[in-house]
């Protein structure tokens, strides 16, 4: 496949190392300021930064190649370019962590919440930590589990750094060197705590998803997720 990066920033090279590794071409590499041919490419994966990836994709749909996106934090315009997939009959794939580790943590959660939904002696909290040069908070890893539990239990909101509303879910999001992102959820009682925690030791599992989506992704049409590419759940 001959594949188009649009962010050469860390995942970028992550990305282009394990794309190369399985047989693969790059042949745009796109920051910042950089004016590019995306017909090039039979496939895009975005990695940039959040006032890039709604053009980046955008382009993308709008010239009929598949894309796949890992950026985070722009997703209040998720719904316009689900809108332009289904008008262009193009290819999209949005996931907030690409890992298949995380996809797995994502279910789990969504489990243990189920499980805890009436157990009122428990009060919930996450915390991610990440890298210091990372620009959103929370996470997006951190907003797909607070999703996840809001949508199996009585919980109707997450809030950083603090709780003020009675059904939220507090994150506490810490910036710690050179931690590729770890995310934990707690159910805490008076008598004990309930911990479940996803570690990545590096970006290695986020890239190699990323790659595994373009693959599947050509020759299809339609906005998909991690979990159609997966196959769980
Ligand atoms: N979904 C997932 O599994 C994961 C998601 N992420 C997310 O991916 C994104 C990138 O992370 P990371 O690689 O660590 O960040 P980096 O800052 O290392 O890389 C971002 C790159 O995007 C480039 N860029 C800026 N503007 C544009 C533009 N208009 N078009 C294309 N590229 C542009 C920057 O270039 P320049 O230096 O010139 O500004 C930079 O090289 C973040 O949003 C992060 O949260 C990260 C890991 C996993
Ligand atoms: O910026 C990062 O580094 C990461 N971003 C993603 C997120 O916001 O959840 C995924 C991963 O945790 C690393």
């Amino acid at each position: 496949m001959k594949i188009a990066l649009l962010g050469y920033g860390r995942m970028g090279k992550e990305i282009e190392q394990i794309a190369i590794s399985r047989g693969h071409e790059i042949v745009i590499k796109k920051d910042a300021n950089d004016v590019i041919d995306i017909n090039l490419a039979d496939v895009a994966i975005d990695f940039s930064v959040p006032t890039s990836a709604f053009d980046n994709i955008t382009n993308c749909i709008n010239n009929n190649v598949p894309v796949i996106s890992g950026t985070t934090g722009w997703l209040e315009k998720y719904n316009e370019v689900v809108a332009l997939c289904e008008e262009k009959k193009g290819a999209f794939i949005y996931a907030s962590n690409f890992s298949l580790g995380v996809n797995i943590f994502f279910e789990l959660n969504k489990q243990l919440a189920k499980m805890m939904s009436h157990l009122e002696d428990y009060n919930i909290s996450m915390e991610e930590i990440h890298h210091t040069k990372k620009l959103d908070a929370p996470s997006g890893t951190a907003i797909t589990l607070a999703e996840g539990i809001i949508k199996n239990s009585s919980k109707t909101m997450w809030e950083l750094d603090q709780k003020t509303v009675e059904n939220s879910i507090p994150i506490v999001a810490k910036r710690i060197p050179d931690v590729p992102g770890t995310h934990t959820v707690w159910y805490n009682s008076e008598v004990d705590t309930i911990e479940i925690k996803h570690t990545a030791h590096s970006r290695k599992g986020f890239a190699l998803g990323a790659v595994i989506a373009a693959e599947w992704i050509l020759g299809k049409t339609g906005v998909f997720n991690m979990k159609d590419v997966l196959n769980i759940g």
